[in-house]
């Protein structure tokens, strides 16, 4: 497998920028590292609108919505609108809502924050769980009592949707885990029913997620317990599974041969564009080192240290291609 090129001159980004018209960004890792920009993400995001060219963002992140999501872009100075940023939470909701056809009687079991709330709210699907306070309890130790009185369990639950929850607890993961091995767990989640078939979803299995210039366990992680106890496979949406490239390409109708997919994580932003048709930039401002391209065997199409490298393009000595005396093509630095 070609290595991929690491790009490191003014030339090289200028052959970039003149390449690719839609530039789809990862958004942890690329433009931010939780809540505190990466130096010239936005000044590189400028500079590419400047240029003429389409900006998409493409999260994993549920723990927000998309105006929650606006109003970080807004706070940390990055240019966006709305209908610019999709989230792995707004997909999910989309999912449940267009693919599945989840009916509207039934509920929807969140392990997750008011992200993931918000995005169902959106598009009409009912909830529970979630930051609900009744569910944001510690059970007293060893007492399941509170678990197994009446309305504990929601018979209209149709299907257990988890994300990144920093308020995961013991009782939300056991209602969860009810759902979705009760009898008939398996089989179709019918409108006018209760009970019976549960959807087991993840918005995302990202093992790690970059904050404050650290790694922190991740939303993939996050699910594990449930994956491992109830021995259910979820349906994951996020990148770089197809749900979230079919509703990128759905919803933003983009020539794959004149888009690149700017990310930090091999396995699910470059894997994403690898399936999009896409090419790939990786950048190492979140948690993929250059080495780890060798040891995954995930290969991006180009390699930079900084999305803000972009900007020498325009800055930097233009090379003028020149015949040389004896006849060769010459690259002379500009005069
Ligand atoms: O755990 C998570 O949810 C993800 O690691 C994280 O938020 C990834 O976000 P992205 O890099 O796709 O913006
Ligand atoms: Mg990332």
């Amino acid at each position: 497998m070609a290595s991929p090129r690491k790009l490191s001159t003014p030339q090289d980004y200028a052959d970039l920028l003149s390449r690719y018209d839609t530039w789809l960004f990862d958004c942890d890792g690329v433009i931010w590292s939780g809540d505190e920009v990466i130096d010239g993400a936005s000044k590189a995001v400028d500079f590419l609108r400047g240029h003429g060219k389409r900006v998409i963002f493409v999260t994993n992140n549920a723990a927000r919505s998309r105006p929650m999501l606006k109003k970080k872009f807004d706070r940390l100075g990055i240019a966006a609108t709305e209908d610019e940023i999709l989230s792995s939470a707004y997909a999910a909701a989309v999912y449940l809502k267009n693919v599945l056809k989840f009916p509207a009687d039934r509920k929807v079991f969140v392990m997750g924050m008011e992200g993931i709330e918000a995005e169902l709210d959106t598009v009409g699907i009912q909830r529970c769980g979630g930051t609900h306070p009744e569910d944001n309890k510690f059970l007293p130790a060893n007492d399941y009592s509170s678990l197994v009185e009446e309305d504990a369990i929601d018979p209209a639950v149709g299907a257990v949707l988890c994300g990144f929850d920093m308020h995961l607890n013991y009782a939300k993961l056991c209602k969860a885990y009810r759902y979705l091995t009760r009898e008939g767990a398996q089989g179709p989640v019918l409108a006018g029913k209760t009970g019976g078939g549960c959807h087991f979803i993840l918005t995302n299995d990202d093992k790690v997620v970059p904050a404050m210039g650290q790694l922190w366990p991740g939303s993939g992680s996050l699910a594990t317990p449930l994956i491992d106890s109830t021995k259910r496979e979820p349906i994951v949406v996020g990148k770089p599974h197809a749900p979230m490239l079919e509703t990128v390409k759905s919803l933003y109708n983009i020539d794959e041969s004149r888009s690149i997919f700017v990310g930090d994580n091999l396995h699910t932003d470059i894997l994403f564009a690898q399936d999009g048709k896409m090419d790939s930039l990786l950048v190492l401002t979140g948690v993929t080192k250059e080495e780890d391209c060798e040891t995954e065997a995930i290969w991006p199409s180009f390699i930079m240290d900084n999305i803000s490298n972009i900007v020498a393009a325009e800055t930097g000595p233009s090379r003028i291609g020149a015949v040389g005396v004896d006849g060769t093509i010459g690259i002379h630095a500009s005069l």
